[in-house]
């Protein structure tokens, strides 16, 4: 019924198959019989493979397939027109005769085709195409129009319990009431008949001229049913991109605390690493988003990201005397003083001893983890709290503050051939990040890999240069820390201990998965193209559960070995949980509560390896266009 306008009779099948093969190249079952007829000649021979190879280009399916394809090249680059424009008409005249026709088995079976309705209206669809009876005929416009006349467009819509999904305002100077925006996804724009800027005159049948915009408000809000807009249509609509953008909210936003949102009603609330859709960025101030978890919904207003940086800049000066509440910043959480030590007499000396202690781990097996060393972790858990308090006060806290409101992300798949994503835990010290890490290093060896960390303290008789650490000199250490090539380092007992970036990479390099633990302070450094971390926050569970499943673990300390978590370390480390989730949320890709160690560990294993074989959402910066997916 369709064919090409270059040939307005029926094909001759012949004719076209000799024109589309007229090269063997062309042709693929014209090859494939000539790749026969030579096999056929090797076939008695039964050479390795070549009965096998000339049973499958024997075999019917590929016959029928190139017979397809043979019949799909016929068509390709001819444009088509229709055969007929009265299908239906023509279907209803075979069915006639049909009615009058032979006892042949096929006529009962074509007539049932031919009067099903699914065929009834494919017929019917295939006319109005045909016909290209697409628009419905409007009465010709009368002659005498006077010029200025504004074109009016009536626009009725059906509500349905559901908002209209447009906001208005009035214009400064003329006093029109105007559409401001229409939201995606909402009753006015899935109508396609109204558009921001077009000027309403009418609402059901009430002129608006000398209105308040919320007057107008009252009159929809009371209306029922279907609502009859006249409008005088913008002469220009907005164009809206059709590109996505996609963002995660490094800040958090509640509409009904912002009292400059146009309209609270059509706000969007987020929380911080929410990934939102950005749909509209038309309007400087306002954009309009969608959270990803619920796409299907109508989109909502959020600041642009001009308008949310303003905020935050207006909030920090202001702090702390006019508090903005609707941007609940963590720029005010105060960090208590690091407790010191506790002597207790019961405890005894061991830092030596844990260290050998710690050197060869291992399910079965005896092999060697890298950094897990006691020196390190201390270094770390001392300059843990004040580190975190100092950048509180100034430079994450800053970031947070005044840095980019919403970071652009994609969608990214790792390819096998790309390296492993760095697994980075982190959490309060306590919570279990070495205890999950040590597991995951000891069960699964061949997969999993710790980073070797530096240190500048002398190396010690029973230990290797590259194994326990990489040992190097003060001035050395200092250039990594400088060069930014430290992801974190600390200062223990008068020496220096860190984590490198190439000592994480050399892992990579080697096929492995690099888990490491690291502080919050390390994320920046941490968050590159090269690694693209997947961070994983250790959250301890409700105090009650704590005291149950830690009734017999035992603190880290640098002067004592088995000493038992008492309340204040339970109740610390709630608090700096919270305070990094505040704080660093929105950097985390996924959160284990640890009460049972054995149902985080597989939780663990199961976000690891999601992290390196599911898409995931990564910062655009990671993945240039050419590896985009
Ligand atoms: N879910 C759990 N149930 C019971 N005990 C746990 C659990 N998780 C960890 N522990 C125990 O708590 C103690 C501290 O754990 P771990 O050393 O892993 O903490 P951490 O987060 O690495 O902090 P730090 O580096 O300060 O030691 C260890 O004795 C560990 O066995």
């Amino acid at each position: 019924m369709i064919q090409s306008d270059k040939e307005a009779g029926p094909l001759d099948k012949k004719d076209t198959r000799h024109s589309v093969a007229s090269s063997p190249e062309s042709d693929p079952s014209q090859i494939l019989r000539l790749v026969l007829q030579e096999l056929n000649l090797f076939y008695r021979r039964d050479m390795k493979g070549l009965r096998l190879l000339y049973d499958l280009l024997h075999s019917p399916w590929l016959q029928a397939l190139l017979k397809v394809y043979d019949c799909l090249q016929e068509f390709k680059g001819k444009s088509l027109v229709p055969a007929t424009s009265h299908a239906q008409a023509l279907s209803y005249a075979v069915v006639e005769l049909l009615h009058a026709g032979s006892g042949s088995p096929e006529v009962p079976e074509l007539r049932r085709i031919l009067q099903a309705p699914h065929f009834k209206a494919l017929l019917s669809a295939h006319d109005t195409v045909a016909r290209k009876d697409f628009e419905p005929l409007l009465p010709p416009l009368p002659d005498n129009i006077p010029e200025t006349e504004e074109a009016m467009r009536i626009v009725c819509l059906v509500k349905n319990q559901q908002p209209l999904g447009a906001t208005i305002k009035r214009h400064e100077t003329t006093g029109d009431i105007l559409v401001a925006r229409i939201i995606h996804g909402g009753l006015a724009e899935r109508s396609g008949l109204l558009y921001a800027g077009d000027k309403l005159v009418e609402v059901n049948g009430v002129s608006v001229e000398g209105l308040d915009p919320e007057q107008v408000i009252h009159i929809l809000a009371m209306s029922r049913g279907t609502i009859m807009f006249k409008v005088v249509p913008v002469s220009d609509p907005p164009v809206r991109s059709p590109k996505m953008v996609y963002v995660r909210a490094m800040t958090e936003y509640w509409p009904q605390e912002d009292p400059s949102i146009p309209c609270v009603d059509a706000g969007l609330p987020f929380q911080k690493g929410d990934i939102l859709q950005i749909v509209d960025q038309n309007d400087a101030l306002w954009w309009q988003a969608r959270k990803i978890s619920d796409l299907r919904s109508c989109a909502g207003l959020i600041p642009s990201n001009h308008l949310l940086k303003r905020k935050q800049r207006k909030f920090w000066w202001s702090q702390p005397y006019q508090p903005d509440t609707h941007l609940k910043s963590t720029i005010s959480i105060s960090m208590e003083e690091e407790d010191d030590m506790k002597i207790d007499e019961k405890c005894v000396e061991a830092e030596e001893l844990s260290e050998d202690k710690e050197e060869f781990v291992g399910y079965g097996q005896k092999f060697f983890i890298a950094g897990f060393r006691r020196s390190m972790r201390l270094c770390r858990r001392k300059s843990h709290l004040s580190q975190l308090r100092a950048n509180m006060g100034c430079a994450s806290s800053c970031h947070s503050a005044l840095g980019a409101p919403y970071e652009e992300v994609v969608r990214y798949q790792r390819r096998p051939s790309d390296r492993h994503r760095l697994i980075v835990l982190m959490g309060p010290s306590g919570v279990g990040v070495n205890a999950l890490r040590r597991q995951l290093v000891g069960l699964n060896p061949n997969d999993f890999r710790g980073a070797v960390p530096h240190t500048t303290r002398p190396k010690k008789s029973y230990e290797m240069d590259g194994r326990e650490y990489h040992y190097v000199s003060k001035e050395i250490f200092e250039t990594l820390m400088y060069s930014h090539r430290m992801l974190e380092y600390g200062e223990y007992k008068g020496h220096f201990y860190g984590t490198s970036v190439d000592a994480v990479q050399a892992v990579l390099d080697e096929g492995k998965i690099c888990v490491m633990d690291l502080e919050p302070q390390g994320i920046q450094v941490a968050r590159t193209h090269e690694l693209k971390p997947y961070i994983i926050f250790i959250k301890p569970p409700n105090m009650n559960c704590m005291k149950r499943s830690r009734k017999n673990a035992k603190v880290i300390t640098d002067y004592f070995v088995d000493m038992k978590f008492k309340d204040e370390d339970l109740q610390e480390m709630e608090d700096l949980a919270l305070k990094m989730e505040t704080q660093f949320g929105q950097f985390f890709d996924h959160v284990i509560v640890n009460d049972s160690l054995q149902d985080a560990y597989a939780q663990l294993l199961s976000a690891v390896q999601k992290a390196q074989e599911e898409p995931q959402w990564v910062p655009a910066t990671w993945v240039s266009s050419d590896t985009e997916s």
